[in-house]
């Protein structure tokens, strides 16, 4: 993987990273990197993350999803970080099976697919580190239902992913499924590359000692200086960017299989950064379909931004057939990939050319290692970014408030926050 940060330089964006900062900064990501590197050897907690590319077992995890080898079609149950890397990996590279991610509640959503599915070629894949979230337990619920009333037994076709103890372990116990853990150490948000992102992997049958191989050359990699290390330039530039007023990023893969890739950006930045008032919002884009959404907000809205262009330096293709339709012979005899590869270059130049600073990640291909590499480049760019931002990079209390307002309206207990719910000050217009 190769980053390019020339276009988020003071010399060509506003805002932008005057070079002599940027080298004031390397000081900085060199004391981050002892930090980070100390916290691998302690194996501390969020810092373990880094170290997964040498403690996963893949010989487990194929051992844990080959008994629903019959199985052509993959339930994961699972939300946030219990989905998101699973599910980069699957729509990026499965190709024989179908893998759904029930990371929702959506009632109408969730019957429609439970009656297209055929139920009886079905693995179900319920993950969940604490083995308390409500959308979780409540989506398995349902699916155990349907496989009830659709004669199947479930039991044969569950495996759960999980912590040392709570609702899902006692499951497996009870019922004897095959159980993966989920790694100590590991927030949800930094564990694509452990059992739970690895086991819908290994059940799409995708090369996952391939992905761990891609993400062990980054690890090994990792040095003292953003100028040796592509992942600590993407962090240490996103932060630079942020704190001198690119407060939003959009992450623009230029492949449909990246698609993804972007949505699990978005939860481990947002996540991990996004506290004591700091942290930059990502955005959720893809190219080249938003270039006729939201690049004329990037183009010509206010400068509280910056752009991530992804891409592979190597793709399949497809020509385009020659053509005498009016204005578009040019495109005759070239290529789809041709097309997007322009496309890419040509809104890196538009942004440049407007000011607006962007930063291009290359990876070789999308294929097992590559997004390997890509992923783990974005966690260890996220935890440096951490040490930059000095926040806890690897909890979430926010998120806690909602929970327990959503719970104390179920009526699952006593809650505060239920009340205040209640309090909303209302201005309907209909
Ligand atoms: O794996 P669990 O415990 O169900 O948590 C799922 C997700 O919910 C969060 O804890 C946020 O509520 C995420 O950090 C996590 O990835």
């Amino acid at each position: 993987m190769k980053v390019d940060i020339g276009n988020a330089l003071a010399s060509e964006a506003t805002p932008g990273v005057p070079e002599g900062a940027l080298d004031r900064l390397d000081r900085r990501v060199a004391d981050a990197h002892d930090t980070i590197a100390a916290g691998r050897a302690a194996s501390t907690h969020g810092y373990e993350s880094l170290n997964l590319p040498s403690t996963v077992d893949p010989e487990a995890i194929r051992a844990a999803v080959a008994p629903f080898d019959d199985c052509d079609t993959l339930l994961n149950v699972g939300i946030g970080g219990s989905a998101l890397g699973a599910a980069t990996l699957t729509d990026a590279l499965a190709d024989d099976v179908e893998a759904y991610y029930l990371d929702n509640v959506d009632p109408e959503w969730i019957e429609d697919l439970l009656s297209e599915i055929d139920l009886e070629s079905t693995a179900v894949n319920v993950v969940s580190r604490s083995g308390t979230t409500a959308e979780t337990l409540a989506n398995f619920l349902v699916v155990r239902e349907a496989m009830d009333d659709a004669g199947v037994d479930w039991t044969e076709r569950t495996w759960v992913t999980t912590g040392e103890a709570g609702n899902l372990r006692n499951l497996a116990d009870q019922h004897d499924l095959p159980a993966l853990d989920v790694p100590d150490g590991v927030p949800g948000r930094f564990s694509a590359l452990s059992t739970v992102g690895l086991a819908a992997a290994a059940f799409a049958d995708l090369d996952i000692e391939a992905v761990l191989a891609g993400a062990g050359e980054v690890a090994d990699d990792l040095s003292g200086s953003l100028y040796d290390t592509p992942a600590y330039a993407y962090g240490a530039i996103t932060y630079a960017l942020d704190v001198r007023g690119a407060g939003v990023n959009a992450m623009m893969p230029y492949a449909e299989s990246l698609e993804t890739f972007a949505e699990w950006y978005a939860q481990l930045s947002a996540e991990s950064l996004g506290k004591d008032g700091l942290g930059q919002t990502p955005v959720r884009a893809l190219g080249a379909t938003d270039q006729h959404s939201q690049l004329q907000l990037y183009r010509a809205g206010p400068h509280d931004k910056m752009v991530t262009l992804v891409r592979p330096e190597e793709r399949a293709d497809r020509a385009i057939p020659e053509t005498d339709l009016e204005g578009l012979s040019y495109l005759g005899g070239s290529t789809l990939g041709d097309l997007l590869d322009a496309e890419f270059e040509a809104t890196e130049a538009s942004l440049a050319q407007a000011d607006l600073p962007n930063v291009r990640i290359e990876i070789d291909e999308v294929d097992e290692r590559g997004l390997g590499e890509l992923l783990y480049s974005m966690e260890a760019a996220t935890i440096l970014a951490g040490e930059l931002y000095d926040v806890d990079t690897f909890v979430q209390p926010a998120v806690e408030w909602g929970k327990k307002a959503a719970r104390g309206l179920l009526g699952g207990g006593e809650f505060e926050e239920a009340d205040a719910v209640d309090q909303k000050t209302e201005l309907v217009v209909e």
